[in-house]
């Protein structure tokens, strides 16, 4: 990995963060729609993307021709708060944004087992490269649903798995889950890891620091030498 992989973006507050990510996602995304006639855009769940989300939401985009999905989903009904879907539609999917196609991973199947197959068809009616992936990283270094101890971590890790989408069950992730694979993360024209906090920021450089990405997974999304990783911190 060369050092120009990992590039840093570092704001003085979570407001000016939100701000500039979403000015940058905007662009790209624009961009995929002019260039292409669309354009994807596959974002993360839990509570840090919120302010990103509430900021691109009202951005002045085509957005008729952008579609959006998760890199991963809680396997719970959309009417649960844990729902990624829910906080999707609640903080991005609103305003000009409202007009985008939403692509959700979860089916109402009863596991993500049971799920996968028909979460795997939706995504793989999607273009690919994505235009722009969002990616948001737990304390415990998981990114996506690649958690530390995941039943399935080395499929979802594995970058010659064709899957594009799999279950996932770990001890850290509170419910089962479903997730993108890795190759199929990285096979995007933006590729972006949004956190914040210092103690985030410890477990990044300590997963940089680290090759073996089963202590800390997002050392994979990291270490990989295929797409340029965009950090996006603030304290
Ligand atoms: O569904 C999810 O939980 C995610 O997509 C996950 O990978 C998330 O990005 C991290 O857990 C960070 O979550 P916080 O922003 O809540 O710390």
């Amino acid at each position: 990995m060369s050092a120009d992989h990992i590039r840093r973006h570092t704001y003085a507050d979570p407001e000016s963060l939100a701000r500039a990510l979403a000015e940058r996602v905007e662009a790209t995304l624009r961009e995929g729609v002019s260039a292409r006639g669309q354009a994807v855009l596959a974002v993360s769940g839990g509570s840090t993307p919120v302010r990103f989300f509430e900021e691109l939401s009202h951005r002045a985009l085509d957005w008729a021709r952008v579609t959006v999905t998760l890199v991963d989903e809680r396997w719970v009904d959309e009417a649960s708060e844990r729902s990624n879907a829910r906080l999707v539609k609640r903080h991005l999917l609103k305003g000009p944004a409202a007009a985008a196609t939403f692509v959700p991973l979860y089916t109402g199947a009863e596991t993500p087992e049971a799920g996968c197959a028909e979460a795997r068809r939706r995504i793989a009616a999607l273009p690919r490269p994505f235009d722009v992936v969002v990616l948001g990283m737990g304390e415990d270094g998981h990114t996506a649903s690649f958690f530390p101890g995941g039943d399935r971590l080395a499929e979802a890790l594995d970058p010659d798995n064709p899957a594009l989408v799999v279950p996932m069950r770990a001890q850290g992730a509170g419910e089962p889950r479903i997730t993108l694979t890795l190759p199929l993360l990285l096979d995007t024209r933006l590729l972006v890891l949004h956190i914040e906090g210092e103690t985030k920021r410890a477990v990044l450089e300590a997963a940089l620091a680290e090759p073996d990405p089963s202590r800390r997974p997002v050392s994979a999304v990291l270490q990989q030498p295929r797409t340029p990783v965009e950090i996006y911190w603030a304290p």
